[in-house]
């Protein structure tokens, strides 16, 4: 080619090459001035003509041409650049998107190598018009995207009307945890809800841009976080499948797309006939088109033939999806520290008189709060969903944290529930490691029975009652009293409750106790600063709730959805708001404030709760806390109990026994699941029936450790010992024990630690081999019927009683070891002598006590026995399944129902000595 030809060509390639070949503007300005510079000196000089500066010419466009190609490795690093040949590998950096992707080569004499490189994301769209159906063109442009793209940051749409297989070779990005692949829609109704959702992203994107002409990845660039997808969303067979009204929307989001991150790859088919209404024209108006024929031409390059590239094979655009799956499944999330979000340290404490206000997050470069009990925006409750390992917990953690940093405990309370195992609120309390507690927190929960939750449910309904009373003289709300009683203490009371759903697992009195009163308190505890956060895996199966969805739900009109499978996102959300499924990483999350109305959703970067910034505020909390602050109460449901959880209650009861030397003693057996917490026993007293029954096996998996089996039978039959022994500091009393045990459980369960207390109590306790057992018991009958004056108060223990048999055997005088029994039961009680027998067999208890109801003992303590047997001895209908670490226990007598308890363990030698070491006389 002439010189003057060639230097032509070129300078056309330059002249266009700003706009058309996409080369980085900067590069390309460097040699358009290079050139310019040239021709200035060169005429300034004087020297300058057509033909004499032919060579010069040359030189430059050569230098232009270098400039070029280094433009393109800076424009489209890697595997956009070249021609495709080895498997790729996937861009780690989060911030990379392919804003120019290689379509193949353009045709230009002598200089075969200057690729074309097509504006796309973040930038422009692309029409890909043909007269056939072949997406192979298609296939490259899409896969070029999305391996110069952060893995994980490109998300593929995709609309398909002929069914033609659009993206299979690309089917690894749709497993679930990449999540890079959309449905591929078919049909015109399938058209329309995509287009409708990516016109509400658009929407909310340009929200987060406010008017600024920054794009997508200047947004990013300005947070330092990688927010939001880029999407490249694939329309094969256009217009197939359109309407004047689609195609007035893809019209719209071809034009404001772009710059929100969402690109599209317009397959335009010439064959098929426009449908009624649709002006092709018009709706790729301003698109850029590469048009397929010979040569290949590109609308911002018209006289340029275009050489594409030969098609990826399917085989090799799988290895990339799949590559890109798995860098995508490995990048580790954006962080955003929790301290980013936190007043500084000495800001001045909130009032919460007005509501409250907890930074939780950041969109873009807002940062994200929840308010509750705000009057204008009348939003006071939260319902809060994720998949495992989302980031639920995570969350409460961080609202936890920076709703104490933010307000004091006169300000706001906390009431604090997981149902299942879980350690979301562990640190709260205080532990071995760590005395101090989060003076914010009133209750505590881990793994929390449903009774304790609708127990605290209960409590704050009281204090609901309470509050109204106090609030009414004044007006009809919290906010009106605070502002009339400034001095007043009322702080707002915020439930927390993860794993909400398990409340709702059983069909019985207790879901429909909780569900009453969740949904008093979401309706009418607002007024009286009552607000709501209830956590859960999964609602979309919480029937209960359900049927009165329109009731309960609407009271939480804030919304967090981390993510979730399509069908959870409509149950949190909205029937019409799956995008929670669409989320791309844990920590990420929906914030809706309008009860989960699509056009509402917010993403949100959740804070992420370090356990130094945990620790942090929690410990200024404490300093900070008011003086006189109580601990909270804590239960934590998989823990066993001791009697150490009970001294105060067993001081006062020893003051009283000393009060009331002839009161009834109260035998303490476990912790009862209710608000709050108590120690419940039964009251052995001189009148009939004051004995105690524990039924059922007592063994269950022990939550003690390494200890193996514990039995809790064992273990409330020491307690009750114990606490009585201790309620005779005068040592009035003595105890003996029918050792019916195998070989070695005493010492597996603590007996020997019981005698060994008891002697240390001054109350040594007496062994009577089974081997005397009946003439114990003749023994002990002869003591109640003698009239001889006031004796002892006679315990007598009796563990697995029913090994005894049936003590039916008659002796001489025709009477059997039972008939002793049966007498001692029915009089003892009266001489101040109680059984504390246990039974494994529901069936030998009946023996034991005669079908004739005779003889009662109404202290009934249920472990591991059946529905029936409970209702059958107890008289009482209740619903009972047997537990880990559980009992029912009830006196007929003084309990008005069944209660659920925490048995106490077995002791240990370290529950023995702790015991002798406290000072029981202290008040
Ligand atoms: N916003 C976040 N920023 C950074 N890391 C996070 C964020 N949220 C969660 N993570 C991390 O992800 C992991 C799982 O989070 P988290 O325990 O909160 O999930 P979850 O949904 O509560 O899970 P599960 O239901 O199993 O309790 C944790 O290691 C946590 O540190």
């Amino acid at each position: 080619m002439p010189v003057p030809l060639l230097a032509a060509a070129v300078g056309r390639v330059m002249d266009s090459g700003a706009r058309a070949l996409g080369v980085l503007a900067a590069a390309d300005d460097a040699a358009q001035a290079a050139v310019i510079a040239r021709q200035e000196a060169a005429e300034r000089e004087g020297r300058w003509s057509r033909l004499q500066g032919a060579e010069r010419a040359l030189a430059a466009a050569t230098q232009a041409h270098a400039a070029l190609t280094q433009a393109v490795t800076v424009l489209a690093p890697g595997e956009a650049a070249a021609p495709w040949g080895r498997p790729p590998r996937p861009v780690a950096d989060p911030f990379a998107a392919a804003s120019y992707v290689r379509a193949g080569g353009l045709e230009v004499p002598d200089h075969p190598d200057i690729p074309l490189l097509v504006p796309l994301l973040d930038r422009a769209n692309l029409v890909l018009e043909a007269d056939d159906a072949d997406l192979g063109p298609l296939h490259s442009v899409a896969l070029r995207a999305l391996v110069g793209t952060g893995a994980g940051q490109l998300v593929l749409h995709g609309f398909d009307p002929q069914l033609r297989g659009l993206f299979a070779p690309f089917a690894p990005l749709r497993r679930a945890d990449a999540g890079l692949l959309r449905e591929i829609g078919t049909t015109p109704g399938d058209l329309d809800s995509m287009l409708k959702r990516l016109t509400a992203e658009v929407q909310r994107i340009n929200e987060l841009r406010r008017g600024s002409p920054v794009t997508l990845s200047g947004l990013r660039a300005g947070t330092g976080q990688p927010i939001e997808s880029f999407r490249l969303v694939a329309i094969a067979d256009f217009p197939a499948g359109f309407d004047a009204a689609t195609a007035a929307a893809l019209a719209a989001l071809l034009r404001a797309g772009p710059a929100c991150g969402v690109s599209f790859l317009v397959h335009h088919n010439r064959v098929i006939q426009p449908p009624h209404g649709v002006d092709v024209k018009h709706a790729l108006a301003g698109v850029d088109v590469l048009s397929m024929g010979v040569p290949v031409r590109w609308s911002r390059l018209p006289d340029v033939g275009v050489l594409l590239d030969p098609p990826i094979a399917s085989r090799l655009v799988a290895e990339a999806a799949e590559a890109v799956a798995q860098a995508s499944e490995a990048m580790a999330p954006p962080q955003l520290p929790l301290a980013d979000l936190l007043d500084p340290a000495g800001a001045p404490p909130r009032s919460s008189a007005e509501g409250i206000c907890v930074p939780i997050g950041r969109s873009g470069q807002q940062i994200v709060e929840i308010v509750l009990g705000d009057e204008r925006g009348q939003r006071h409750n939260v319902l809060v969903t994720g998949a495992v390992g989302q980031g639920k917990s995570n969350f409460l953690k961080v609202f936890v944290h920076a709703l104490s940093a933010r307000y004091g405990p006169e300000e706001v309370r906390l009431y604090l529930l997981d149902l299942k195992e879980g350690v979301t609120f562990h640190a709260l309390a205080s532990t071995p490691q760590s005395r101090d507690w989060l003076p914010q927190a009133a209750v505590i929960g881990f793994e929390t029975d449903r009774e304790f939750a609708v127990a605290v449910l209960d409590g704050l309904a009281g204090e609901f009652r309470r509050r109204a009373a106090i609030i009414k003289p004044y007006g009809d709300k919290l906010s009106v009293y605070r502002a009339q009683v400034p001095d007043a203490v009322m702080p707002r009371l915020v439930v927390v409750i993860d794993e909400f759903q398990i409340l709702f697992t059983e069909d019985d009195e207790i879901s429909t106790r909780a569900a009453g009163l969740l949904e008093r308190l979401a309706r009418q505890g607002r007024a009286y600063g009552i607000h709501l956060l209830l956590a859960s895996q999964t609602i979309s199966g919480i029937t209960t709730l359900l049927a009165k969805q329109d009731g309960i739900y609407a009271q939480f009109p804030i919304r967090v959805a981390f993510k979730n499978s399509a069908g959870e996102s409509r149950a949190v959300l909205d029937q019409h708001n799956p995008d929670a499924a669409e989320l791309r990483y844990r920590g990420e999350a929906i914030v809706n404030l309008e009860s989960g109305r699509q056009d509402a959703n917010q993403r949100v970067t959740i804070a992420a709760a370090d356990s130094v910034t945990l620790d942090v505020v929690r410990r200024r909390c404490w300093l900070a806390r008011p003086p006189g602050s109580a601990p909270p109460e804590v239960f934590e449901g998989g823990r066993p109990v001791t009697l150490g959880h009970a001294i105060d209650r067993l001081r006062d009861l020893r003051a009283a026994a000393r009060t009331h030397p002839l009161a009834g003693r109260v035998g303490l057996i476990g912790l009862a699941v209710a608000h709050p917490l108590r120690a419940e026993g039964v009251v052995f007293a001189a009148e009939p029936g004051r004995h105690l029954a524990i039924l059922g096996a007592g063994s269950r998996r022990s939550p003690a450790g390494p200890d193996g089996e514990a039995n809790l039978a064992l273990g409330a039959m020491q307690a009750v010992a114990v606490s009585l022994a201790l309620q005779h500091p005068a040592g009035d009393a003595k105890f003996t024990l029918f050792d019916l045990g195998r070989a070695g459980e005493a010492t597996e369960s603590g007996l020997d630690h019981l005698g060994w207390l008891l002697e240390r109590l001054g109350l040594p306790l007496r062994l009577v081999p089974q081997a005397d057992l009946g003439s114990e018991l003749r023994r002990i009958a002869v003591e109640i019927t003698s009239v001889a004056a006031q004796h002892d108060t006679h315990y007598i223990l009796a563990p697995a009683l029913d090994r005894a048999g049936t003590l039916s055997a008659l002796d001489g005088d025709m009477v059997s070891d039972l008939d002793v029994l049966r007498s001692i039961l029915r009089d003892g009680p009266a001489r101040r002598t109680h059984l504390i027998g246990w039974w494994t067999s529901v069936g030998m208890y009946r023996n034991h006590l005669g079908f004739d109801a005779s003889v009662e003992i109404d202290g009934v303590l249920a472990l591991r026995i059946s529905q029936r047997d409970v209702v059958d001895v107890m008289g009482h209908t209740v619903a009972w399944q047997p537990r880990d670490n559980r009992g029912l226990l009830y006196d007929r007598q003084e309990f008005p129902a069944p209660v659920t308890v925490v048995p106490m363990a077995p002791l240990t030698r370290a529950d023995a000595n702790a015991l002798l070491r406290v000072d029981w006389e202290e008040r």
